[in-house]
């Protein structure tokens, strides 16, 4: 099993990488694994509490079982990811079936901020866009497709997000064997993880 994490800001454009990238694979050969389903269950908390949570500091990632599942699928196991809300700030009771595949790809802003984690990884991945530009993407995004609203984005990103990411996020570059730009949409980057992937399961 290959393993690879791809980490990056806050609408760096993980996602369109990732997706990307499995494009030229069969369904059956890869799972996708977003950190963002493993935030900590907050049902003990009320909605106004969920609302005001740091989403963007490593403790609000329940590791824990990022780890278990990550283990459990290199022993050729079946896990059940949880499901998340961002709509509810919190943890459906959904959860989707996940069986161990020869490549899994696990993406999110946190996942190289974790000593465990980052250890599993064949391939560690940074994909980098200007802050800007992030912001810019971010706030099309929740607008549009989390529910939020021009003063949330803002006020999230000017009292967690941004010095999170400057204080937990932007540092793991360093952990990187790859950094991906992504100011503008980068094919040779994605075409060269393509070819470091089939080279492996060849
Ligand atoms: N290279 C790019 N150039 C322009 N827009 C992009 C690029 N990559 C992603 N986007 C757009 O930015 C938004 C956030 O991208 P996404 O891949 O979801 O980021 P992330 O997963 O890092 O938060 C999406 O609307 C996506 O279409
Ligand atoms: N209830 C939540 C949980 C997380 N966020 C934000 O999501 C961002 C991470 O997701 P990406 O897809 O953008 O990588 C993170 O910056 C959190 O602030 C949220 O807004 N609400």
């Amino acid at each position: 099993m290959l393993i690879i994490g791809i980490a990056g800001g806050t609408g760096s454009g993980k996602t369109t990488v990732v997706n990307q990238i499995t494009e030229e694979l069969k369904n059956e050969e890869v799972d996708v694994i977003s950190q963002d389903h493993y935030y900590q269950d907050l049902s003990h908390l009320s909605m106004e509490e969920r609302v005001k949570t740091n989403f963007d500091h490593p403790k609000s990632i329940d590791f824990d079982l990022l780890v278990k599942h990550l283990q459990e699928l290199k022993e050729g196991k079946t896990i059940h990811q949880p499901v998340y809300s961002f709509k509810e700030h919190n943890r459906t009771s959904e959860t989707v079936k996940t069986e161990p595949r020869k490549v899994v790809i696990v993406e999110g802003i946190l996942i190289l901020t974790n000593p465990e984690i980052r250890k599993m990884f064949d391939i560690k991945i940074y994909v980098h866009a200007d802050s800007d530009e992030r912001l810019i993407r971010r706030l099309k995004r929740d607008i549009n497709e989390r529910n939020r609203d021009l003063d949330e984005v803002l006020w999230r990103y000017q009292t967690t997000l941004k010095p999170m990411h400057q204080q937990f996020i932007e540092p793991t570059k360093e952990f990187a064997d790859i950094i991906i730009p992504t100011n503008r949409y980068n094919t040779v980057a994605v075409d060269i993880v393509q070819t470091i992937i089939k080279d492996r399961l060849a």
